[in-house]
């Protein structure tokens, strides 16, 4: 178990967590190697979830030598997973190799750039597509996006997740977070279990996380 507990999120501390988010921050990192280290950052906190998370059972197994006892996880039948478009996309790629038989939602939320923070630090946020499985009691839910930084767009996005839905367990997973989207998530949904590869340090007057790794959307995706 290596999810250090925070006040307000849980870590990832993977050592390689560290290593791919230390590539990917990189100015220098390009499309490909970019889309490919959140591939494998979703891939590192989907196993992460799995040891701190969830539980295993002892099974019968017989090996060609012998009969023996294994433990298998529980519960990976009950996962579902929120893609939240589009920067999430490789990130949940990443994830799936973790659950390969998660039920899996879209949701397309974006920030209104033009429009700007707020004086609250708030971005407005357009939902455009919303497509979920249903979500049962038993259900583990986890609504993946590589950045929260106001918080805005995944507080829109869990409003849309809980309308109709109370699972079991509820994680927010992010690469990178800002102070300020912790603690507004954390304030709208304290059932959630907050938990992030790396808390930095403030957001700039543009709404973007510093020193972060730039807009996530336009890394993965090559659109500026
Ligand atoms: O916490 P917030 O202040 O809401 O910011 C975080 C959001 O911003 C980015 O999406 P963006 O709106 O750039 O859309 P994109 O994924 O299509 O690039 C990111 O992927 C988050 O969804
Ligand atoms: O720093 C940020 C903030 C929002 N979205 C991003 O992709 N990066
Ligand atoms: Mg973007």
């Amino acid at each position: 178990m290596t999810i250090e507990d925070r006040e307000e999120a849980y870590l990832v501390t993977h050592a390689l967590a560290k290593d791919t988010l230390s590539k990917i921050r990189d100015v220098e990192t390009e499309q490909v190697a970019f889309r490919k280290g959140l591939v494998k950052l979703g891939r590192i906190c989907g196993y992460e979830i799995i040891d701190g998370a969830m539980d295993t059972e002892y099974v019968a197994i017989e090996t060609p030598m012998a009969e023996t006892t294994g433990e298998r996880v529980k519960g990976l039948d009950d996962v579902v997973i929120i893609n939240v478009l589009r920067a999430a996309t490789p990130f949940v790629e990443g994830l799936l190799k973790a659950f390969p038989r998660a039920k899996q939602g879209v949701i397309s939320a974006g920030r209104d750039e033009e429009a700007g923070m707020n004086e609250d630090g708030e971005f407005p946020i357009t939902v455009d597509y919303v497509k979920l499985p249903e979500i049962r009691e038993m259900d583990t839910v986890i609504v993946a996006d590589p950045m929260l930084a106001t918080g805005s767009t995944m507080c829109a996005v869990l409003d849309h997740v809980l309308e109709d839905a109370d699972p079991e367990n509820l994680f927010v997973l992010s690469a990178v977070s800002a102070p300020d989207g912790l603690l507004r998530v954390g304030d709208a949904v304290p059932e959630a279990d907050l938990l992030t590869v790396a808390i930095d340090d403030h957001l700039d007057e543009n709404g973007f996380i510093v020193p972060g790794l730039g807009d996530a959307g336009d890394r993965a995706f090559r659109t500026k």
